[in-house]
């Protein structure tokens, strides 16, 4: 445990007792309050106030935030330490009781902590759902979503549209569909599923006593509340996720498919499970918790992203017109749309999602990490069950790392000094999804979809700000993920896509 002592210095040693070597806990910021300890500097936006902390007390900070003490990791430097050069210590996962009951003690990928069960779900999860192979057999699913969103947009063009709504739902159909297949449609499921997805997000970004104060909450009424709430939301999923898996479980047709390994079909993740059950000796309460992890961690982030990134190009008319007049001369004019073997040589195209995960990563913060053992990072001392907060966000806005750091320049990724940095996960300035052991295994699912739906906004319509307005707010909203606070209206003017050479 970590002693708070006068400077907070908790001094272990190492060697024989002649050769005594102190090593200290990283710098802490004065403030610190009984029982809260550092809640209170954090805010409504955490994660500008852990930057500014970190400005004055250093790239790695130890904050106490209620019982709980957290490690903040605020440089390209300080996160290759964690995620890459001491990874093994870092890949835990601190409890959630939310996530425990939701997630029926953590049985998922995202949120249980490292050991076997998330090793194999893991393994599950990287090989058989999101893989390469299986992000393409997608791509005709992907493509009949985009066309649909791009026929609403027709339907209303020139006229004010609501483009949160639409490329939320595009997003949340997309992820309904890979999971569940044609099912998701049927009786409204995909309404139902939106409704619960963003019941997730609420009870997961809120704000709980007992993972602050584990101590106070087995006497906390409101702790006992939200669990009530949050057992009654585990209830409902259970329901709908036991139907669409008795319903695909009696088409043993579809089944007998998989097991011959017929990857190139559309097989969606519940078939991928059932035929993997005996393999992996998969509960059913773990593939349930392995589908919601899909719907929770693949809906709003890839949602974020396609808004953020029509947001910038509307802001910046001078990159909108670079990236259209890539779009549509790398489009056959024989095409109504963009399909993914076109995207290729859409090297402008790339460069604009990256800068928008750049200046507005989905997961400002990643998901928190915790260490496993003692471990020294930079000099400092790390003891085991410390939380680890990584401010991704501070960091691909660091001006150490980023010239103009606050402004949407995507060349930056086509030439000059920060070319050719990517967010794989070992470039430590820009981890959008996270690196090391614990980085995103939907990226490839993401960037498919991102691109492919951007392509055809590009290509499809042009796009203006409704009449009076000058400029979109650009406030946040903090939480797990971050998400623009006001709703993106646009006005689309179709483009006459057949013309392409002409013009
Ligand atoms: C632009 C879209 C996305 C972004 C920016 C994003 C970002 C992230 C981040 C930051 C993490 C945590 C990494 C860490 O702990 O260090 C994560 C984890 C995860 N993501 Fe994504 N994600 C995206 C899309 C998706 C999609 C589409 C899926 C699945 C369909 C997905 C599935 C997961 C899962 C299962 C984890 C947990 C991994 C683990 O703990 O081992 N993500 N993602």
């Amino acid at each position: 445990a970590i002693s708070w002592g006068k400077q907070q210095q908790s001094r272990i040693s190492h060697g024989s007792k002649k050769k005594k070597k102190l090593i200290s806990l990283p710098p802490s910021p004065p403030g610190g309050l009984p029982i809260i300890g550092h809640l209170h500097l954090m805010g409504a936006q955490p994660h500008l106030a852990l930057r500014d902390l970190a400005k004055k007390h250093g790239d790695l900070m130890l904050l106490r935030l209620g019982a709980v003490p957290n490690l903040i990791v605020s440089s390209a430097c300080a996160a290759e330490a964690v995620m890459r050069t001491h990874d093994h210590v870092f890949a835990s996962r601190p409890r959630s009781t939310v996530a425990e009951i939701l997630f029926k003690s953590s049985m998922d990928v995202g949120f249980a902590p490292y050991g076997e069960q998330w090793r194999q779900s893991r393994k599950l999860v990287t090989a058989h759902l999101l893989s390469m192979k299986k992000v393409r057999s997608f791509g005709h699913a992907r493509h009949d979503e985009v066309r649909l969103a791009i026929a609403r947009i027709h339907d209303h063009a020139r006229t004010v549209v609501d483009m949160s709504d639409l490329l939320y739902s595009f997003s949340n159909d997309l992820v309904c569909r890979a999971v569940s297949g044609k099912f998701f449609m049927e009786e409204g499921r995909n309404q139902l599923f939106r409704e619960l997805i963003g019941m997730n997000t609420a009870v997961l970004d809120g704000f709980h006593v007992q993972d602050y104060f584990p101590r106070l909450a087995q006497f906390d009424f409101l702790t006992r509340v939200v669990s009530g709430k949050v057992k009654k939301l585990q209830e409902r999923w259970h329901q709908l996720l036991d139907n669409l898996i008795d319903a695909h479980a009696n088409k043993s047709s579809r089944r007998s498919l998989i097991v011959e390994e017929n990857d190139d079909q559309e097989t969606d993740f519940i078939d991928v499970l059932l035929s993997l059950q005996q393999e992996y000796g998969l509960t059913r309460d773990q593939m349930k918790a392995i589908m919601m992890d899909m719907f929770a961690a693949g809906t709003d982030t890839s949602y974020i992203t396609m808004e953020y990134a029509l947001t910038e190009l509307v802001r910046n008319p001078h990159v909108m017109a670079k990236l259209q007049a890539e779009v549509r001369r790398n489009t056959p004019n024989n095409q109504e749309m963009v399909m993914e073997e076109n995207l290729g040589n859409m090297t402008y195209l790339k460069a604009v999602i990256k800068e928008t995960l750049r200046l507005h990563p989905p997961v400002p913060l990643l998901l928190p990490h915790q260490s496993m053992v003692d471990c020294t990072v930079d000099g400092y001392m790390i003891p085991a069950q410390t939380r680890v907060i990584i401010n991704a966000w501070a960091i691909s806005r660091d001006p150490r790392s980023w010239d103009r750091a606050e402004e949407f320049i995507p060349e930056r990724f086509i030439t000059g000094s920060t070319v050719g940095i990517d967010f794989k996960g070992s470039d430590f300035q820009f981890t959008p999804f996270g690196a090391g052991r614990r980085i995103c295994p939907g990226l490839n699912f993401a960037l498919a979809t991102v691109e492919t739906m951007l392509a055809n906004l590009i290509y499809c319509f042009d796009w203006e700000l409704p009449t009076g307005k000058e400029d979109v707010d650009m406030t946040d909203v903090f939480g797990v993920t971050m998400h623009r606070k006001e709703k993106l209206f646009l006005v689309p003017k179709p483009f006459d896509v057949y013309h392409v050479l002409e013009n």
